[in-house]
This record gives C-alpha cells, structure tokens and sequence, in this order.
C-alpha cells in the first residue's frame, strides 16, 4: 500500500471535485472528529482552545470544537471573520449546541490560553501563501510564547505559518507537538525544518476515491510491506557467479574508504563477487572483497574492462573517493550501457545527457545543487522539484539523497520511509551505493533497485541504532543489512534464502 503525498495545488482539486459531489461537508466533518478524536486520546483532561482562521482550516477547528463539546470537554473559541461558506456554517452549528465564538486577537489568545491545556491550532492549512500578514503574524508570536509556557498544541493540516510545498520556514510559524493532516502528507511534513515543526505527523484518511488521488499525488511512499516484496531471493541453484557480480570504481589517494565501504555495502546486500578497482590501495575491511589496483584505471577500463578475459559485471559503481578523474571514466563506464550507479566525484554538470536508462544517480543536496547550477538552500527547500529536475537533466532514476531521500524515475517521484539523523555521517552514501550495485546485479530494475536499496539502508540504520547506539558508522549500518533484509521480507533471518 502506499500514501499519497500532496501538495496544496493537488488538495484543492480534490476539494474541487468533492464540492462539485456535494461531499466537502461530510470531509469537513470528518476531518474535524479526527482532531477531537486526537485531542481527546492524547489530552484527555483540561480546557482545550480552538484558534479557527477564515478558511476551511478554520471550519475543520469549528467541527472539532463541536464533538469536544459533546464529549464533555470545556473549549473556547476564538475566531476570524469567516470567509468560507462552510467555516460560516459551521460556525452556525457550533453555537447551536451552545459552543461560544469570541473574535481572535493577540490579547484574547493571551488571556485564554492561561487556564487552557491543550490549543488548537486551525488558523491556516495548505490555503496559506506567504508572506504571513502583520496581523497574523502578531498571533502566532502568542501563539507560541503561551506554548512555551506548557499550553500543549495540536495543528490541523499544518502548522500555521508554513507553507505546504516547501521544507523551509518562512516566517513565523507555530510550533506544533502533533499535527493531524488529511489524505496524505504534504512536503512540509516530511521534509527539513518545516518537518521539525510540526512534531508528531498523524495521517487521518478521507472518503476520498483512490483514482482521484492517484490523479493528483505529487509522490507515492511505499510501505515496507510493498518494498520487501522486491528484494531478491537467491535460488536453491545459485551460485557466487549467479549471485550478482558488482564492481566497485572509486578511490584515490586519501578517499580509499569510500569504495572499501562501497564493496562492504555491496556484499552486505547480496552480491555474490565484489570487486573494488581503483588507482589506490584500498583496505581490504572484509577479507570476502577482492581489491585490484591499476596504475592506469582509465586504460584498463577501456581496453581490458567489458572486453577483458574476466567475467564481466553485472552492475558497477563508480565515483565513491575516485577523485578529478571521475567524470572521463564514468563516460567511459556509461558506454557499456549495463546497470550502473553513480556517486560522489562521478556527480558533475558534464555528465548531463549521458546517461541511460540504466543508470542510478545518486546524489546529496550539495552534489544536486552542483549538477543543476544552483545554490544548496534551493535544493534543499524543495527536494521533490529538485529530484525532478535532476532526472529530466541525468535520466535514469535518481536518488536525491537526505532526511528523508527522494527517488525520481520520468514521471514519477517516490519519498522513502524511515532512516535518521544518526545516518549523517561520512560514508554512509557510500555504502548506499554498494546496496543499490548490488540490487541491480541481482536483476532488479533502477527504480525497484532504488527505492528497495533506499529503504534497506535506512532500515540497517534504524536496527543499528539499536545495537550500537549513539556515534553511528558506515560500517555498523552495513552489518545489519541481513536483519533488515528479514526485517523487510518479514522472514525469518534463516527464511530469506529460498528452500531454508
Ligand atoms: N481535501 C482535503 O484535504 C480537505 C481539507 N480540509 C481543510 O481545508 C484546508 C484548506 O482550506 P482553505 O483552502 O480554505 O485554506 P486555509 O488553509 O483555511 O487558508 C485560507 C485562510 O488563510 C488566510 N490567508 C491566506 N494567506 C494568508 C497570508 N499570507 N496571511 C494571512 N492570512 C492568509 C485567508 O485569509 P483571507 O485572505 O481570506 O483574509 C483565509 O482565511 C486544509 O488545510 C484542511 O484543513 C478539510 O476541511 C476538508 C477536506
Ligand atoms: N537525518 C537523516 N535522516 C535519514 N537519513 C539520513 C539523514 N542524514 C543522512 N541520511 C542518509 O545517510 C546517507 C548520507 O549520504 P552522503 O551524504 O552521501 O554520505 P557520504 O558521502 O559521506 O557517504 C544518505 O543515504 C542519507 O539519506
């Protein structure tokens, strides 16, 4: 199964077509019991205060504040004038059940929020478009100084303030612990300091039909159920030549860690010979990975390497550590048109328009920001365009790497589960790359290989931060890519090989 990730384009052609059905009311309604609902599981006692803007974000506060009432809960309401026919009607139906609706000030919100627990913040959802006004900014500078004195506060949609599409923050924005949004998570939930924001995501289904959010989903996020179902599982015949046969091209004096981790990630993920070339001695960190140094790499790629009396590979890697030369023999790899992954130094503007289409990029905002010609913060404010544009430049699937990574095919973006901070560390990208070679020499195709690889990686991590705790390395991360195998394929850590 997957969800759906939105933007606000994407919400209001939903609304759109649920209006024209005459269902927005029931999805509003919906919409403002799950808040309740939420209030009520996380905070079941004390007042809670609504803060309803103008808009349906403020109509979805007015629908909670409603089933909080009727469950006994004390609410105020403070309130903008009411722009949207159903944020008005709403407004009608609360007061009718006795809900009270006072005018929403900086001073009101002060002197309410002092005998209130919980706060609700349903000012602005994906309708918001910066920059925040004045009067609204006043506001949410309440808003947040009464939080920090511990109001705790839940956002409907999102954080007032943020804007929907992007990572960043804009302006003055609130600070929520959880925020409930609706159909699918949009990219400021998932993505940079917006993210930070917003605390605990929790994703409430609407009665939405599934073709119309296909239709507008700017990214799917697969399930580990569906990703574990496209790792390999070795035949009861197989053996080490049928495995997967990766090469790893990478290293140069001072980065020959790079390929070592490369090859670790590859055999780690699989594959049945890995063989590290480089112009440098790289450390053997595993006596099962086979080294050769060449005085001469771009010699013995062109005459000996595909045509050589050696078996061919089945996927290479290149770019890890290899230093100026990377871009002149990444070309040359590229004309042997097989599976191929390219990283680091292989990352560069010149390479734009070689690539095939069984290429994996694999690039971090730094090296994006390199390929497209723009500043980081660009890239990192929308990762989802960004990956967008790096696919239509390099072809291929690419692998916008971050917090969470970004997988673009031609007309498709995926956004990956899981992973953490304990991953930023030299050589975790690395050893990513030797995942995904290693994917791809097992017969997956670029874009299972990536958005498989991606989540295998980031589930090692997950499982290595168990074990080893704080202070995480590449090399821990590659030592539990067999759980995380299991973990994905829901098998035992014996099952994961056919007929065991
Ligand atoms: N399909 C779904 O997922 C469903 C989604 N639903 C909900 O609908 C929400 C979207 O509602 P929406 O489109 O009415 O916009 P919304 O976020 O309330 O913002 C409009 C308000 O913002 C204000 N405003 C704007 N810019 C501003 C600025 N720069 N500075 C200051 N103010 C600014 C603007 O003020 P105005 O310009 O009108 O004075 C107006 O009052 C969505 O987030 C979700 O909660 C559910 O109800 C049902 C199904
Ligand atoms: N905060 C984070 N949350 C999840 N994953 C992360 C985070 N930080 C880094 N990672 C992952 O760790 C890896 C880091 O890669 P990279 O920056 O290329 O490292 P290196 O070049 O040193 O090998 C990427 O796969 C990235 O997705």
């Amino acid at each position: 199964m997957s969800a759906a990730v939105l933007t606000p384009d994407a919400v209001r052609a939903i609304d759109g077509r649920l209006e024209r059905a005459g269902l927005l009311d029931p999805a509003m309604e919906i919409a403002g019991l799950a808040v309740a609902r939420a209030v009520q599981e996380r905070w079941p006692s004390g007042r809670v205060l609504l803060l309803a803007g103008g808009g349906a974000n403020g109509g979805d506060a007015l629908v909670a504040a409603r089933h909080l009432l009727a469950a006994g809960r004390e609410v105020t309401v403070l309130a903008r004038p009411a722009t949207h026919p159903l944020t008005r009607l709403n407004r009608r139906r609360l007061r009718a059940v006795g809900g009270e609706v006072r005018p929403l000030t900086p001073a009101t919100l002060g002197r309410a929020a002092r005998d209130a627990a919980v706060l609700v913040d349903g000012l602005l959802g994906t309708g918001f478009r910066p920059p925040l006004r004045d009067d609204l900014a006043r506001v949410i500078g309440a808003l947040n100084a009464a939080r920090t004195r511990d109001l705790n506060v839940l956002a409907i949609d999102l954080p007032s303030g943020l804007d929907a599409t992007r990572a960043d923050v804009p302006g003055a924005a609130v600070h929520a612990d959880v925020t409930v949004t609706f159909i699918g998570p949009k990219p400021a939930q998932l993505f940079g300091d917006a993210a930070a924001q917003c605390g605990e995501v929790r994703t409430v289904p609407l009665p939405v039909p599934a073709a119309w959010i296909q239709d507008v989903q700017v990214a799917a996020r697969p399930d580990d159920a569906t990703l574990g179902a496209l790792l390999p599982v070795r035949t009861a015949s197989a053996h080490k030549g049928t495995a997967g046969r990766v090469w790893i091209v990478g290293g140069h004096p001072g980065t020959v860690g790079a390929p070592a981790l490369a090859g670790l990630g590859a055999l780690r993920a699989g594959a049945g010979l890995v063989t590290v070339h480089s112009a440098a001695d790289v450390p053997l960190v595993t006596p099962e990975l086979m080294a050769q140094r060449h005085a001469d790499l771009r010699t013995f790629l062109t005459s000996t390497g595909l045509t050589g009396t050696g078996a061919r590979p089945d996927a290479v890697a290149i770019g890890m550590g290899l230093g100026p030369e990377a871009p002149a023999l990444a070309r040359e790899v590229l004309d042997w048109e097989i599976p191929t992954v390219l990283d680091a130094d292989a990352l560069q503007p010149d390479l734009c328009g070689y690539g095939h289409d069984r290429c994996v990029w694999t690039p971090h905002p730094g090296e994006a920001a390199r390929v497209l010609g723009v500043p980081t913060p660009e890239v990192t404010r929308d990762p989802l365009s960004a990956a967008r544009a790096l696919q239509d430049r390099l072809g291929g699937v690419v692998v916008l790497k971050g917090g969470p990574s970004v997988v673009a095919r031609a007309g498709d973006l995926s956004v990956a589960r899981g992973g953490h901070p304990g991953m930023a560390s030299a050589g975790m990208g690395d050893t990513l790359c030797g995942i995904l070679a290693a994917l791809l020499a097992q017969g997956l195709d670029p874009w299972d290989a990536a958005r498989a690889g991606v989540r295998l990686h980031a589930r090692a991590g997950e499982i290595a931060a168990v074990r080893f705790g704080y202070g995480l390395g590449a090399t821990d991360v590659a030592h539990d890519l067999g759980r995380a195998w299991a973990d994905l394929r829901a098998a035992p850590l014996t099952g994961v090989y056919a007929g065991v």
